[in-house]
């Protein structure tokens, strides 16, 4: 399965950045640093949808190889500021996703939205660096690591100013992340309906797993959504915001493919469907 192949390859790089990387001066440099956006307030505190938005800037993937050969990470990323994206998810992995950090540190310069680093995240040094290279929230892969890891990543995160969406995709590993103190207290629980394994997407999997949250905890629906009709799906299955990376790479125009997807979540379209 991919993901393992991903985790040999980020264990290696991993191996690296201990090497160049040092605790004690990230966090003297840390220090200096302005504080983070908000990225879990700017997603459940909106105002003008019933859905958040966290969009993606994501040149490739393994399942679907290059999505947009004419990749300009800030111009999309300004774009999806202008088209009102509350927040913004960025692909930081090399190898399998043709990302970069670059991309985030350049975003960081030219847009005032909270930024979300995806990568694959299994070390503490990767968590410093995503603060670093300015990010204002780290995504944590339930799938690939140890309750006891979730927990500690969470401290840190919580540490160094950084909010953390914490990815699931079925029953046992939401389980499992609900069990950790601190989980919903500071994480976003994302559930990502992707399948890991066949790489096939079913948002049937967001509602499934709603019902197992408690009350008053917001979800973020990953991947695969695809039309104004899934942002209905999951808005009505009770999802607090959506993470769209595929959907809008493929659109020529990205500020007017937000406005067209995210429509039916607009609380005034919202009224008229309810
Ligand atoms: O491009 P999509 O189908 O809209 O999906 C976006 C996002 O959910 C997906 O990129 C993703 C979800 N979890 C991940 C973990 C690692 C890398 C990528 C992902």
């Amino acid at each position: 399965m991919y993901l393992d192949r991903i985790v040999v390859t980020k264990k290696q790089e991993v191996e690296q950045l201990t090497q160049s990387l040092s605790i004690a001066e990230a966090e003297r440099t840390i220090a200096t640093m302005p504080a983070t956006r908000g990225f879990r307030d700017a997603l459940t505190k909106r105002a003008n949808r019933r859905v958040g938005l966290i969009a993606e800037v994501k040149k490739a993937s393994p399942s679907k190889g290059l999505i947009r050969p004419d990749f300009h990470p800030v111009t999309i990323a300004q774009a999806y500021e202008q088209a009102g994206a509350d927040c913004i998810s960025i692909l930081t992995d090399v190898q399998y996703f043709q990302g970069n950090n670059s991309y985030l540190t350049d975003i960081r310069a030219a847009v005032n939205l909270p930024l979300l680093r995806k990568d694959f995240i299994i070390d503490e040094h990767q968590i410093y660096e995503a603060r670093l290279i300015g990010a204002d929230a780290i995504l944590l892969i339930a799938a690939i690591l140890t309750p006891e890891q979730i927990d500690r990543y969470i401290k840190t995160a919580v540490s160094l100013g950084l909010d953390i969406l914490i990815e699931v995709h079925d029953q046992a590993e939401l389980e499992t992340v609900l069990s950790i103190e601190g989980s919903v207290e500071h994480g976003l629980i994302g559930v990502n309906n992707r399948d890991l394994k066949t790489f096939e997407t079913s948002l049937s999997t967001t509602a499934e797993l709603i019902r197992l949250l408690p009350a008053g905890v917001p979800l973020i629906s990953e991947s695969g959504i695809m039309s104004t009709d899934d942002i209905r799906y999951v808005s009505d299955a009770g999802a607090a915001g959506v993470l769209v990376g595929e959907y809008f790479m493929r659109q020529p125009d990205i500020a007017a493919a937000v406005h067209t997807l995210m429509a039916p979540a607009n609380r005034e379209a919202g009224a008229s469907h309810e």
